[in-house]
């Protein structure tokens, strides 16, 4: 930990993918990670990459099963599907008692409006690069690109932000944070749809026809994102397929790994929001709204 980095206690709901691979890099740094969660957890284990580079790590970490039995925390890191907040709002509500920051770790492009009135505390949103895929209860796989996480540029967020940068996680800030929220988005639209409807790994960006079903997809969330005030254009939509067909190997997405375990698709804040946004705007979404009938037929 930075000589000027105080430990400090976060607390992390929803014990997931993200939720694990963040809790890993915060006890990495010397944090006291509290887990809030279904299931008892005293260890969480990381693996970063696969194969014979893979490195594996435990961290340590306190379970608390009830949001009555957990206290306020300074920190507390979010990483439910977006569908699951309003399930877990009495753990905000318990941890943001006393203020301190919740660090959205979800897709989407609306965190503030969604977790906001569900605490009293500063929502710093945090767009997760990182591909964390579950192997296990309390245990994850890591595929890391250029940055892990892209968090807003403004003096509001800066205490979460610091404690984040603190990690070994590779943290960038955004001036115009709208417009990183809807480059993600942008990921999201494209590669989870395309994975959880094929039950393919992302390679499946790179065959021809599903390419161009993925550029459509694009195009349509980058006129969308532009009617939204984001400033993207068309080099957007080339650059977010080159970089899904570039992730390493094997890597998998939130929705397909969604599909695999029956879960519920986090489609409503991803692809419906585009298409919603779209008709609003009278802009034609007609590939996402396919691709929408396509997963609500999946999961209602
Ligand atoms: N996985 C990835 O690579 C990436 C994911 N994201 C985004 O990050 C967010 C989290 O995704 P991900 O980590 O994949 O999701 P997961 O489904 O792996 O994890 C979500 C966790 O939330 C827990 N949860 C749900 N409801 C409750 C509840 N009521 N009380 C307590 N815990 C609850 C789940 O519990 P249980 O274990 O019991 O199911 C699960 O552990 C999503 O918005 C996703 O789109 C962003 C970038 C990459
Ligand atoms: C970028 C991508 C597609 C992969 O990690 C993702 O955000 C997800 O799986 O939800």
């Amino acid at each position: 930990m930075d000589r000027d980095t105080r430990a400090e206690t976060v607390a992390v709901v929803g014990m997931g993918a993200v939720g694990t691979a963040l809790a890993g890099a915060l006890a990495a740094a010397g944090h006291d990670v509290v887990a809030c969660g279904r299931r008892p957890l005293d260890r969480i284990e990381v693996t970063d990459g696969t194969g014979a580079d893979a490195v594996t790590s435990t961290y340590p970490v306190r379970w608390v099963a009830t949001p009555d039995d957990v206290g306020a925390a300074a920190l507390t890191v979010l990483a439910t599907k977006i569908h699951d907040t309003p399930a877990v709002a009495d753990w905000l509500a318990a941890l943001t008692a006393h203020g301190g920051h919740v660090v959205a770790a979800q897709n989407g492009v609306d965190h503030v409006e969604r977790i906001g009135p569900l605490v009293t505390a500063e929502v710093v949103p945090a767009l997760v690069y990182t591909n964390v895929e579950r192997t296990g209860l309390g245990a994850v796989r890591t595929r890391r690109t250029d940055r892990d996480l892209v968090v807003p540029d403004t003096a509001s967020a800066e205490p979460a932000v610091a404690l984040l940068e603190g990690t070994r996680l590779a943290v960038e800030r955004s001036a115009d944070f709208r417009t990183a929220a809807w480059r993600k988005m942008l990921t999201n639209v494209s590669a989870n749809p395309i994975t959880a409807l094929t039950g393919r790994r992302v390679e499946v960006l790179t065959e021809q026809p599903v390419a161009e079903l993925a550029m459509r997809v694009l195009r349509e969330a980058v006129a969308v994102g532009r009617a939204e005030g984001a400033h993207l254009d068309d080099a957007d939509a080339r650059e977010v397929l080159a970089w899904l067909q570039a992730l390493a190997p094997g890597s998998t997405t939130s929705m397909l790994q969604d599909r695999e375990a029956g879960r519920p698709l986090e489609h409503d804040g991803l692809t419906a929001t585009v298409v919603r946004l779209g008709d609003r705007h009278g802009i034609d979404v007609a590939a996402n709204r396919s691709l929408l009938a396509l997963l609500s037929a999946v999961s209602p």
